[in-house]
């Protein structure tokens, strides 16, 4: 069995900060299992929506259960015209992570979670309507169309592609958003996870947790580093050439962002799964260079620094393979790990302590105030 990484130092690394009954990270070394069930096995057996539903209500679904959560989470995808409205005025070039963080804050506003009662409701509302918000704006900002984001779409992952594209996928497209959507879901108590716990413990609001979460999510250490790997690899124009820039960043010590994890220690169990199914789009585009250039990089990490790829990297190439613009693969992120997020928050509900760590004073000694006028 594959030893964990030994965990200490800076940024909390390796001090338990909580309980949690939802996943677990590296317990063996480089596993990964989301309420008992191990990520590979889910990944091949089953759909987005049954693992949200998994996570969310501690139980894989049967297929009548399936199903109707999949038809109440479809009728919930609507947008309100005040939501559309703060949309449409928010300019093409933000950051859609931003758009998805004032989206979900508005959201809040409008349709207000009152009590703890509401809070599966307020988490199927948001996981059927963030793919309508980000492709709202995205299409109304980059090409002046107001899009009906009510499709008839089976799944998430299907109607956001059907939105951002304006048909609906194919069905090997669909499957990757399966996967990839899985993938994401939950990852204990990550930073942007800890972000929303954090929150939840002082009793907030549904829609505050997950509008900080995406805050997190947001930075290219967390889930913007799938952004910042594709930046990078489109820049290479072979595999000769990615091994070239990639030995000059590592001598220059300039962090490659889709690589190396905080908790695990050899690989990320979510990569070689991705990586597959990010070679299989390969072939279906007759991609040569974007899939080899990915591959070489990821020999050049190992190889010089023992490091590997985590669950970003390969997404880039697979979402870009699926047509996906570069600025809208974090906000794909969200769309799955609110799911995460919001049963960390129930989770810290049902058994809360306000989180309230101390910290180690650095600073200056007590002193007294000079008055102004002779400072
Ligand atoms: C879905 C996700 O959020 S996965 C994470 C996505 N983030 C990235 O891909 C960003 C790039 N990776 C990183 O910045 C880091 O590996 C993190 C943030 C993921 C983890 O950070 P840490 O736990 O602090 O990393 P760790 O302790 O393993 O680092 C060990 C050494 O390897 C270096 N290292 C780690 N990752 C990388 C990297 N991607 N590129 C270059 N060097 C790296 C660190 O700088 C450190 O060197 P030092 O001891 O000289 O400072
Ligand atoms: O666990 C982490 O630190 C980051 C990560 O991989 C995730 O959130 O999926």
């Amino acid at each position: 069995m594959a030893q964990g990484k030994v965990l200490s130092g800076a940024g909390l690394r390796g001090q338990v900060a909580g309980k949690t009954a939802l996943s677990t990270v590296g317990k063996s070394g480089s596993g990964l299992t989301y309420r008992g069930y191990d990520v590979k096995d889910l990944a091949e057996h089953c759909q987005f929506e049954e693992v949200a539903y998994l996570i969310l209500q501690g139980k894989l679904p049967n297929q009548a259960e399936l199903d109707a959560y999949k038809a109440k989470l479809k009728a919930l995808r609507g947008l309100p015209q005040a939501l559309k409205d703060v949309l449409e005025r928010i300019p093409a070039d933000a950051h859609p992570m931003d758009v998805l963080r004032t989206g979900c804050s508005m959201l809040g506003n409008l349709e207000m979670e009152q009590d703890f009662s509401q809070q599966q409701a307020a988490t199927e509302r948001m996981l059927a309507c963030f793919p309508s918000i980000i492709c709202y704006w995205y299409r109304f900002s980059h090409d002046g169309v107001r899009i009906d984001v009510e499709t008839e779409d089976d799944s998430i992952g299907g109607h956001f592609l059907h939105l951002l594209h304006g048909e609906a996928p194919k069905s090997l497209h669909e499957q990757v958003m399966h996967v990839s959507l899985i993938l994401y879901a939950e990852h204990e108590f990550n930073a942007s996870t800890f972000t929303a716990r954090v929150c939840a413990s002082t009793l907030s609001d549904m829609h505050s947790c997950i509008t900080g979460a995406i805050g997190s999510l947001r930075g290219p250490l967390h889930g913007g580093a799938n952004e910042a790997a594709m930046e990078m690899i489109e820049g290479f124009t072979s595999a000769e050439h990615a091994e070239q820039e990639m030995m000059g960043k590592l001598a220059r010590k300039e962090k490659i962002m889709g690589f190396g994890h905080a908790i695990y220690s050899e690989s990320d169990p979510r990569n070689g799964i991705i990586k597959a199914w990010a070679a299989r789009l390969a072939d279906d585009v007759g991609d040569k260079v974007l899939y080899p250039v990915s591959v070489r990089c990821e020999e050049v990490m190992w190889r010089e620094k023992k490091l590997f790829c985590n669950a970003d990297f390969f997404h880039a190439s697979a979402y870009h393979f699926m047509g996906i613009p570069t600025k809208l693969f974090t906000p794909i992120f969200v769309m799955s790990r609110l799911t995460g997020w919001a049963a960390h928050v129930m989770e810290q509900r049902a058994d809360n302590r306000i989180i309230r760590p101390s910290a180690e004073y650095t600073g200056e000694e007590l002193r007294k105030v000079t008055p102004i006028a002779q400072r």
